[in-house]
């Protein structure tokens, strides 16, 4: 499959789309994200993600799910706030089980994605791809995407994208008229106007359990804090999301540093974004 000119993304390109806040900011400037993840089944991919976008320097999380795993965000970060109300961008899908999901949770789920506003759309949220009306970004890994794939009548195996997933995502990109961030040891970032990135992963310790929640987490962010922008520029969401997967690489880098070039677990990653937002704001 042909392909466009890929382009590696950088820590220069990443900390142009970093800010720290002014004397003039507060929480509700900085960017709220709406967190819509988890289940009973996956509490921790929510209690992953929103510990990861506060880590990234968002305003606030909003989070709605059930009880169980409502308590678990809670317990791990007090600071979120688990009633509705007005955000800048949505997280969504991370921990579920689209074959599970009730008529509750759908409503919600469409009701995030008819608000407009920037979304990440991972993991169990994937299949609602088409419904948002918002600068959208979705974030599979290689299952995943030819999962999806297959549901919109595109044949596509698992082995299909393994063999050549920078030509299944610009092609994903194009079918589906989305921001397509397809993870693995090369994240390849891609939207219909024809903007190709790469993100080469610093270690390869990053291939562990929750690590991709954590990322969800970081483009969640980085989308609520730049929501004007977005606003005026929707293709803004795939520079947005080169930059959260460039900043969850060097974090995992960091993270296996700290324990001499050893393994790292997906909340040391979430862990070390702060210093790695840091030494790309110090740029
Ligand atoms: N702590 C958590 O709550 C975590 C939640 N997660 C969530 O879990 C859900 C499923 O994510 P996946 O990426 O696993 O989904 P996938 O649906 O892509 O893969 C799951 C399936 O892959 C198969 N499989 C592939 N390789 C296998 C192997 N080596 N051994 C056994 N089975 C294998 C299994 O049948 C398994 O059911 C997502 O919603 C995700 O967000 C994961 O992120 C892991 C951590
Ligand atoms: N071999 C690898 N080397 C480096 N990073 C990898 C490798 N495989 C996967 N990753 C990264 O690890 C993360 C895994 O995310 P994901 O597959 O969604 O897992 P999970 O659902 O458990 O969170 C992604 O950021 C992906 O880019």
């Amino acid at each position: 499959m042909a392909t466009g000119t890929w382009r590696e993304w950088t820590a220069d390109d990443a900390s142009a789309w970093l800010s720290r806040p002014g004397a003039d900011d507060d929480k509700y400037r900085r960017g709220v994200l709406g967190v819509i993840t988890g289940s009973p089944d996956y509490p921790g991919a929510a209690v992953l993600g929103v510990q990861a976008a506060y880590r990234t320097g968002v305003g606030m999380v909003r989070f709605t799910g059930p009880r169980s795993v409502r308590e678990a965000v809670l317990a791990a970060r007090p600071e979120t706030v688990g009633v509705a109300g007005r955000v800048q961008a949505w997280l969504l899908g991370s921990g579920m089980d689209p074959s599970k999901r009730s008529f509750r949770l759908g409503g919600d789920l469409q009701r995030a994605l008819a608000s407009g506003l920037p979304t990440v759309l991972d993991a169990g949220g994937l299949d609602l791809v088409g419904s948002h009306l918002g600068p959208t970004v979705i974030t599979p890994h290689r299952r995943e995407l030819a999962r999806l794939l297959s549901e919109r009548d595109t044949a596509c195996a698992f082995e299909d994208v393994d063999a050549d997933p920078a030509g299944w995502a610009e092609r994903t990109a194009d079918l589906l008229q989305v921001a397509v961030l397809l993870k693995g040891a090369v994240t390849h970032v891609c939207d219909p106007e024809g903007n190709l990135f790469t993100v080469t992963a610093s270690t390869h310790w990053l291939a562990s359990a929750g690590t991709g929640d954590v990322l969800g987490g970081v483009v969640g962010a980085l989308a609520a804090t730049h929501s004007e922008r977005l606003a005026r520029d929707a293709t803004a969401i795939t520079h947005l999301a080169a930059t959260a997967a460039f900043i969850h690489s060097e974090a995992a880098r960091r993270a296996s540093e700290a324990w001499d070039g050893g393994p790292v677990t997906a909340l040391d990653v979430a862990n070390a974004v702060p210093s790695v937002v840091g030494g790309l704001l110090r740029r």
